[in-house]
């Protein structure tokens, strides 16, 4: 039986992270930061000797990009890759497109730490975590962990809060634990799963 691995990687810098704004279901490119760090990231997953055997991505452009960009880095870019919007970004409803600073202004630091970060409390309009998870949850457990679970070298590039939705199932974090917990643009996590898809061992190449 060959390895269970699962290695997540969120885009890199997007024009919408560059400039401070709420993105959600908006759909930026890479800045030339955020294709430089998908390219370190294949970098380093070809260092790690990573042959993949199938990828997934959202529908939205950065995230896509990034894939792109890493598979070309490993010479990968032949493998099945699916595309679904369960993998999207949380839709941060009416604070998408609005400045982060200005919304601390307008809003407070703390309730715009709440809308950003907190478990059940959805932004104006838009998702909570939990409502993310409620849709990327039943994705990951129907079409994307069988795959890891049959052995397939699986690699899945999206998005901070949809990425730090399955992050919390696959570590078991609590709310409070998942309101600490920060993805890095282009900084794969590497994921070791048990035959009951429990996590063996984690490698995060951010650190
Ligand atoms: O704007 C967004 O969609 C996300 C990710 O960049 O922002 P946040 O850091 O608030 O989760």
């Amino acid at each position: 039986m060959s390895e269970r691995l699962l290695v997540l990687v969120r885009h890199g810098q997007s024009e919408w992270n560059l400039k401070n704004l709420f993105t959600g279901w908006k759909d930026p490119d890479l800045t030339d930061l955020g294709v430089t760090e998908a390219k370190n990231a294949g970098r380093k997953l070809k260092g790690q000797g990573f042959v993949f055997d199938v990828a997934f991505t959202s529908t939205l452009i950065r995230a896509e990009h990034t894939l792109d960009l890493v598979l070309k880095e490993l010479g990968q870019t032949g493998i099945p890759i699916r595309k679904d919007q369960a993998l999207n970004e949380r839709d941060y409803g009416d604070l998408s497109g609005l400045n982060k600073d200005e919304a601390r202004k307008k809003w407070g630091d703390e309730q715009v730490l709440i809308w950003r970060r907190s478990y059940d409390v959805p932004p104006p309009g838009g998702e909570s975590l939990k409502d993310t998870l409620a849709r990327t949850l039943p994705y990951f457990v129907q079409e994307i962990l069988p795959c890891v679970l049959r052995g397939e070298c699986t690699l899945v590039a999206a998005h901070g809060n949809s990425l730090r939705a399955l992050v919390m199932v696959l570590e078991k974090l609590s709310p409070e634990q998942i309101l600490a917990r920060e993805l890095a643009t282009g900084a794969p996590v590497i994921y070791r799963l048990n035959a009951d898809a429990t996590v063996a061992s984690k490698l995060d190449l951010a650190a």
